[in-house]
């Protein structure tokens, strides 16, 4: 509306309306004048006054309610309050009273409180068992049977003079009814052929791991053999196979797509193809005088093409060598299957079945269709790793040639406090003590292609060998190395274990492993057979205290020089005065199991939580 069109009105001051201050809706209360006001209560003051006694008496009632049931309530949050507090009290004195059993305990018991609790975390751990044979409740009660006899002499023989045996050859077994040790192959009924090339190759009398071991795999009995390294083992558990695979295929010729009969798994590819080919000579031999069976052996290892063998898929095949994940692959696409295989070997098998590879084991296992007879064999078999691994065992027997983890006594083991930076000048200098073939180990793969660059420079013939390299790449410096045309391999751990190099003079381990069992698995790539030799290791400040310790103990027990630096690192154990028992983990000698490197820090960690959740109720 324009103001120029609207009539001019005059300005009138009026008081303001109800309308323009009050909002005219219910709630509007007229003013009431304060007598008025007054009036109006005292008649309604009169009124309740002539309520009736009844009103006043139900009001009463409730009143009196009110106040029981405030009471009442009154009562029940004291009441709560001290059944609070009586278990307050309560949990304080049970507070007070281990704290007053923990002040008297010593750290020594503290420390093997927590070392059971982190064991009993571990004893936990699922069955060494194929899922289908847990699932279904399959339990095997007798080992199997085979056709194997000890010669009538020896099967006569008292256990006095068993026992005697046993103990002149520093050997150790645990089980029911333990076949006798045997020491001539002649007596174990190995076929001439294959003692006639054993003998090419200077291979005559069994060692103990042999002579006890072979006779057990033989009687067909499940078996876990612990021996230091380089003793002889791979043929401890080769011979039963071959000798078993022959027994198959004279009975009913394997055709195409049948067994294998039995399967040998390694940890590594290059232990794999060792293995490997050990078997093809043994095999070759035997059959070469016509008299036993041609037995197909499959190599089944990552990195390689499995068409180049696929005339051994195309006949019968007796025995698969295998790395885990290659052999779970070949099972699945199901190039073969184990329906007939009766025969599982585990070479190395304290790290198959260590962390990384059980589940893979537990995985091989479910393709097992019957009952198999099943060996594990290691130099280093901590006694936590043989407790678990028995539980999936069948009556097994267990042959132990020295502690399981001590070091080869034909090693001379040196060890010498080096500078980091001064480490590469005085590998060449150290390189100086043998004549080649000598190992350069390294856990460090970029500190292994290092140290080959400055020796390449320096201009040694080395090669290198760690997992990142391909499979030529490896195969290649292997292959190098063991014909002697390069002096020095520069290694990882990957080479450390297993490996079978002819007389290697000497082992340089340029960075210490931070586990003892490692270190026992490198130094023993020399030392072979009977053989010495001289393993020389670096350590400094970087070397953690406990793998020193371990390192320390060790050299003790093997009777080697241990040098002033070592001796001035106190355990804190005997400090204490705690006993001085090995790791149960990984067999070490200078820690408890509360600190192993070998269980990983993750690990720790699960097991601090499980264990706190415990103590708070947190389950
Ligand atoms: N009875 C024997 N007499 C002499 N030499 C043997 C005998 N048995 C095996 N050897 C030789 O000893 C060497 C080491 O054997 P093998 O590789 O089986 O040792 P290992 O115990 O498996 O060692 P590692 O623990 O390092 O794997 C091989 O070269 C093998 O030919």
């Amino acid at each position: 509306m324009s103001t120029e069109s609207a009539p001019k009105r005059r300005r009138v001051t009026r008081s303001p309306s109800p309308e323009k201050y009050y909002n005219l809706d219910e709630s509007y209360e007229p003013y009431v004048p304060i007598a008025q006001r007054r009036q109006a209560k005292l008649a309604k003051l009169s009124s309740l006054g002539a309520a009736s006694d009844k009103e006043k008496a139900k009001r009463a009632q409730e009143e009196a309610d009110e106040r029981a049931d405030e009471e009442r309530e009154e009562e029940l949050r004291k009441e709560k309050a001290r059944r609070e507090r009586t278990l307050l009290m309560e949990a304080q004195e049970v507070h007070n009273r281990k704290a007053a059993e923990d002040a008297q305990k010593t750290e020594v018991e503290k420390a093997e409180e927590k070392d059971a609790e982190i064991l009993a975390a571990i004893a936990a751990r699922r069955k060494l068992a194929s899922d289908l044979e847990l699932a279904k409740g399959i339990q095997y009660t007798e080992p199997l049977k085979t056709s194997w006899r000890p010669p009538k002499y020896i099967r006569e023989r008292p256990d006095e003079e068993n026992r005697r045996l046993r103990e002149k050859y520093h050997i150790v077994v645990e089980g029911e009814d333990v076949p006798p040790p045997i020491e001539h192959f002649q007596d174990m009924k190995i076929p001439d052929a294959l003692l006639k090339f054993l003998k090419s190759k200077r291979i005559s009398m069994p060692t103990p791991i042999q002579l006890q071991g072979i006779p057990v795999a033989f009687s067909g009995r499940d078996m876990i053999g612990i021996a230091f390294t380089g003793s002889g083992k791979t043929l401890a558990f080769c011979l039963p196979l071959i000798m078993f695979a022959c027994e198959e295929e004279a009975k009913l010729p394997l055709v195409k797509g049948e067994g294998p009969v039995g399967v040998i798994l390694c940890p590594s590819r290059e232990l794999a193809s060792q293995t490997y080919e050990n078997i093809l000579q043994w095999t070759d031999a035997l059959s070469r005088e016509g008299k036993y069976p041609r037995l197909n052996t499959l190599l089944c290892i990552g990195g390689i093409s499995m068409s180049e063998q696929s005339h051994v898929l195309n006949n019968g095949l007796h025995i698969v060598v295998a790395t885990p994940g290659r052999l779970i692959d070949m099972l699945e696409k199901k190039r073969f299957t184990f329906n007939n295989c009766k025969y599982l070997c585990m070479d190395e098998a304290d790290r198959m079945i260590d962390l990384g590879f059980e589940d893979d084991v537990r995985n091989i296992m479910s393709f097992f269709k019957r009952q198999r007879q099943t060996l594990l064999f290691s130099a280093t078999m901590p006694r936590k790793i043989q407790d678990f691994a028995q539980q999936s065992l069948i009556k097994p027997v267990l042959v132990n040639v020295g502690r399981a983890g001590a070091a080869n006594l034909d090693v001379l083991q040196v060890v010498e406090y080096v500078k980091q930076e001064a480490k590469m000048v005085y590998l060449l200098e150290c390189l100086q003590k043998t004549a080649p073939p000598v190992i350069v180990f390294s856990d460090n793969k970029n500190e292994v292609d290092d140290i080959q660059e400055y020796l390449l420079l320096k201009g040694v013939e080395a090669v290198a060998i760690h997992g990142s390299k391909s499979q030529e790449e490896r195969q290649y410096a292997i292959k190098a190395f063991k014909s002697g045309a390069k002096d020095v391999m520069v290694a990882s751990g990957v080479a450390s274990k297993g490996l079978d190099f002819n007389d290697i003079q000497h082992v340089i381990i340029f960075s210490m492993p931070k586990e003892i069992e490692d270190y026992v698995h490198q130094i023993g790539r020399t030392g072979r057979s009977g053989k010495t030799g001289i393993a020389t290791t670096f350590v400094n400040m970087n070397t953690p205290e406990q793998t020193l310790l371990d390192l320390k103990y060790l050299l003790m027990e093997a009777g080697q020089k241990v040098p002033p630096f070592l001796l001035t690192i106190d355990d804190p154990r005997a400090v204490q005065g705690g006993s001085l028992k090995g790791c149960p983990v990984c067999g070490g000698l200078g820690h408890s199991i509360s600190n192993c490197p070998k269980l990983e820090d993750t690990q720790r960690r699960q097991m601090a939580s499980h264990r706190s959740n415990v103590d708070t109720g947190g389950y």
